[in-house]
């Protein structure tokens, strides 16, 4: 009950906030639409009476009445529904950037990984989408409530007995609601198969991807797989529907058969001559409307469990996200580094797995340096990456930035000196000035900026290719979209980790994949040359990853990760000299090119 008022509290209280005028408008709307059915029954009431006791002007008063109520029944919901459409656009807008704001707001990314978060955004993303049906539930709530109290004082006055109907209402709603806890749980339950075959279908159905599904021909095997995992949710979800409808009808049997007991009742008194005819219509009338109203009441009640449930779960997933507050004060990155990095005893294991993905990690990154880390499919470079940035916190040692804790540093300051260029970069559908500005937010439209960048990207020319220059839209989202080639994107992903001119730590997690070697070398040969006359002022790291011993042959520090572990350290020359895992490396790499 808790969770259904403070989601009915949540949703009513934002709707305000998003437009008090076509809040109160709804309200009144929706409310004077549901009173006016109980006056509709009393109206016919009062008809009936006046006809069997032969006054026509009374009569017809009465049946001005009952015209009046039915039109106010059936127009003022419709005008209402024009007041909430809006407000439950903006509201469910409102939702979905809570969600993405929630999803983005945290330091770390381990929300990502955790399966059972994952599930919770599944039903988040879908839930998001019931948000209209929830306010009109919450709306037509209102008016439901005082048409409910209307009706039991109509029916109190026939005979006080007849309160039982609304007290009889109680077992469907009660059935309702754990009718409605069944198809939650379903719901949490199939999130699993929901989300993989919602992934296979965005898969299979990706302009980006189609060539590569066709030529390796796997179209059946992927309806197959999203077959049967459709399959799996929808027969849980189809045995929690069957299970949800036996309990609802189960609680409309009780309310039937004290319907039924009502009329009679009424029957009898006018068959003994206590009530008239006009009674016995308004008792038919108004019990219907009670058991009208008690279905509405069920309908409503799920719908706004199911934006409660929302509400709850935004709540629960924000709390798990944002972590609790720690208490000691966060110190700030320094302004240069003077030392560099050091990671001491550091481990790291994935959440949700038990296999340490990092063991016994001590490094130095002087400052200033060209780092590359080096290492076969999986030995865990991108992880001591993303440590670097602070995705996650190492689950054992510590990495020290000039010696202080990176633990106790504010993350968003952190973030702020550090620029990184990524593998799975993000193909943002903007002008290409703001898909490269936005590496640098404060110059996002600044086109001495964007171009500065491009040219430490080596991508300087990939304007020239586009028909509005910078001002191009790129991707499908816009009608005159240009679609860029995998290396252009990946060029101008490049250029954004380059917008910060001078930042403490560069990190490049195989950035260049989509360019060819040649290509690659010549780009971090300027980039190392910039790197290091920016580390002059800012003692800025440059820390790359790549597979390519042309390129990482440049770098002043050549860390070998195998198996979990820094197997060796040094520059080219003496990893070469030393005849160990690099140099095998670099030898079955040369041989391969010669
Ligand atoms: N999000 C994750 N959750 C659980 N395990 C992960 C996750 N990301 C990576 N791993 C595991 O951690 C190990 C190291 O992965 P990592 O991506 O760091 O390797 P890598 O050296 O960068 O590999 P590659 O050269 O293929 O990019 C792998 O065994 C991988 O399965």
């Amino acid at each position: 009950m808790k969770v259904l008022l403070t989601g009915a509290w949540t949703m009513i209280a934002t709707a305000w906030r998003l437009n008090p005028r076509k809040t109160a408008l709804a309200v009144v709307l929706m409310t004077a639409g549901a009173v006016a059915a109980p006056l509709l029954a009393a109206a016919l009431g009062w008809m009936t009476r006046e006809v069997v006791a032969g006054t026509p002007g009374r009569a017809v008063l009465a049946g001005v009445a009952v015209a009046v109520s039915a039109v106010l029944v059936l127009a003022l919901a419709h005008f209402a529904h024009l007041a909430y459409y809006e407000l439950s656009e903006l509201a469910e807008l409102d939702f979905d950037e809570r969600v993405i704001e929630v999803s983005n707001g945290s330091a770390g990314i381990e929300h990502h990984e955790r399966a059972e978060d994952a599930d919770t955004w599944t039903v988040l993303r879908q839930e998001g989408r019931q948000f209209r049906t929830g306010l009109e539930a919450l709306l037509n709530g209102v008016g439901l409530v005082l048409a409910v109290v209307l009706t039991a004082v109509l029916l109190a006055v026939q005979n006080p007995l007849l309160l039982l109907l609304p007290v009889a209402a109680v077992p469907p709603l009660l059935a309702g609601r754990v009718a409605e806890r069944v198809l939650d749980r379903a719901r949490t339950a199939t999130a699993e198969p929901t989300r993989a075959a919602l992934n296979l279908f965005h898969l299979a159905t990706s302009a980006r991807l189609a060539g590569e599904l066709r030529v390796s021909g796997v179209r059946d095997e992927l309806r197959a797989r999203h077959d049967r995992l459709w399959s799996r949710a929808t027969r849980g979800l189809w045995r929690a529907h069957l299970t949800a409808t036996w309990v609802r009808a189960a609680g409309q049997v009780v309310f039937a058969l004290a319907y039924i007991g009502g009329v009679l009742l009424v029957v009898r008194d006018a068959i003994a001559g206590r009530r008239g005819v006009g009674d016995v219509v308004l008792v038919i009338v108004l019990a219907a409307q009670v058991n009208q109203q008690v279905a509405t009441a069920v309908a409503l009640l799920q719908d706004l469990q199911r934006m409660a449930g929302a509400y709850r779960r935004l709540t629960e997933v924000t709390a798990s996200v944002t972590g609790p507050a720690t208490a000691a004060p966060l110190h700030a990155p320094p302004a240069r580094l003077r030392d560099g990095i050091d990671l001491a005893g550091v481990a790291f294991t994935y959440p949700g797995t038990d296999v340490p993905v990092l063991r016994d990690v001590d490094l130095h990154l002087p400052a200033g340096a060209t780092v590359a880390i080096v290492g076969e499919n999986g030995a865990g470079k991108s992880t001591l990456v993303k440590l670097l940035c602070g995705f996650y916190r190492p689950s054992a040692g510590r990495i020290l930035v000039d010696g202080a804790d990176l633990r106790g540093m504010a993350v968003d300051e952190w973030r702020a000196r550090i620029a990184a260029g990524f593998q799975d970069f993000v193909r943002y559908e903007f002008t290409a000035r703001h898909v490269v500005g936005l590496g640098d937010l404060p110059r996002l439209s600044s086109e001495p900026a964007v171009r500065a960048a491009l040219a430490r990207a080596g991508a300087a020319g990939v304007p020239d290719d586009l028909p509005d220059g910078l001002s191009t839209p790129l991707g499908k989202s816009y009608a005159d979209g240009a679609e860029l080639s995998g290396g252009q994107w990946q060029k101008l992903a490049l250029g954004r980790a380059m917008m910060r001119e001078a930042p403490l730590l560069l990190v490049l997690d195989e950035p260049t994949s989509a360019l060819d070697p040649e290509a690659e070398h010549v780009l971090f040969q300027r980039y190392a040359d910039h790197a290091k006359r920016v580390a002059g002022r800012t003692g800025g790291i440059t820390v790359f990853v790549s597979h390519r011993f042309s390129t990482v042959r440049m770098a002043d520090l050549i860390i070998v990760v195998g198996g979990g572990r820094v197997v060796e350290t040094g520059d080219h020359a003496a990893l070469t000299a030393r005849g160990g895992l690099y140099a095998e490396l670099f030898a079955l790499q040369a041989k391969a090119y010669s």
